[in-house]
């Protein structure tokens, strides 16, 4: 059985320790504050969505948690262990708004992008890049160049590389928002049913309150600049979410008053 499929659990969210802790977070680029006395926790295996408007400083957020950038004021840890870089330490990937795929690789070699700075031995890696690429449904699709798939395809590799190195958490800042609106569903679809696989913890950030509701267990809403969390907002509803669906219509109108 796949390392994957081992980690498959159905114990609740709400009873796992906190993987993620902030506190009193502070960031200011020269005379603008951006974030300002950001301290929250996130659970092991919990969906967290950061939402805010932009410029309300989500990125720098996520940029700060992953350790590509330092906070002025604050601390973060991660496991209960504070540290300024996470990235190399091989359990956090970060999945940018753009896909960045390499154009002069193979979708394989793509894939393998994410296994080069892992202590997962080479001889392992064909076998992980096969077994992640069925994950996100890409199996036939190895020896593509990246100019030869869709945009939701494109996604799917850059997923498919965060994911190849088996994190604990994968963050991700807007990594669907340009897509068109039913292959963005399809990928809330497939990232779901991929953390139900694998129970990563996943932090990421958007501004599309839909999107919130449909993925997050909870919501950190973020104020306008300085970034300031106005409150965090629980998302207690059976999956999958449609957006047709009564209890997902309320959350999203609430969640739109508080934003
Ligand atoms: N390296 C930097 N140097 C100076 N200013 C920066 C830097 N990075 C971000 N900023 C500023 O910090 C503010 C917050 O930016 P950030 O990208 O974190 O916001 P965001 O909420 O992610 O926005 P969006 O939703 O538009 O991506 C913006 O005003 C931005 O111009």
């Amino acid at each position: 059985m796949s390392a994957l499929a081992l980690r498959k659990e159905n114990s609740p969210v709400s009873f796992r320790p906190n993987i993620i802790e902030l506190k009193a977070l502070s960031k200011h680029f020269g005379k603008l504050s951006v974030l300002d006395d950001i301290s929250f926790k996130v659970r092991e295996k919990e969906i967290l969505a950061i939402l805010g408007s932009s410029g309300s400083g989500k990125s720098t957020l996520l940029n700060i948690i992953s350790g590509l950038l330092s906070q002025d004021e604050g601390t973060v840890y991660i496991s209960g262990k504070s540290s300024t870089s996470y990235l190399g330490w091989g359990k956090i990937v970060y999945m940018f708004q753009e896909d960045r795929l390499l154009p002069w690789r193979t979708v394989r070699d793509n894939v393998a992008f994410g296994l080069e700075n892992s202590q997962i031995p080479k001889s392992e890696w064909p076998a992980k890049i096969r077994e992640v690429l069925k994950l996100v449904n890409l199996e036939d699709f190895a020896d593509f160049w990246p100019h030869q798939l869709s945009g939701g395809m494109r996604s799917r590799v850059a997923l498919a590389r965060s994911l190849v190195a088996e994190p604990q958490i994968l963050l991700m800042d807007e990594p669907f928002s340009k897509l068109d609106a039913q292959t963005r569903s399809q990928l809330h679809a497939e990232l779901l049913r991929i953390h139900q696989l694998t129970k990563m913890t996943i932090v990421f950030v958007t501004h599309d309150v839909e999107e919130a509701v449909v993925l997050a267990d909870r919501v950190a809403v973020f104020s306008s600049r300085p970034g300031r969390i106005k409150e965090m907002v629980d998302i207690r509803m059976e999956r999958p979410r449609q957006l047709t669906d009564m209890g997902v219509v309320r959350a999203v109108q609430d969640l739109r008053r508080k934003i």
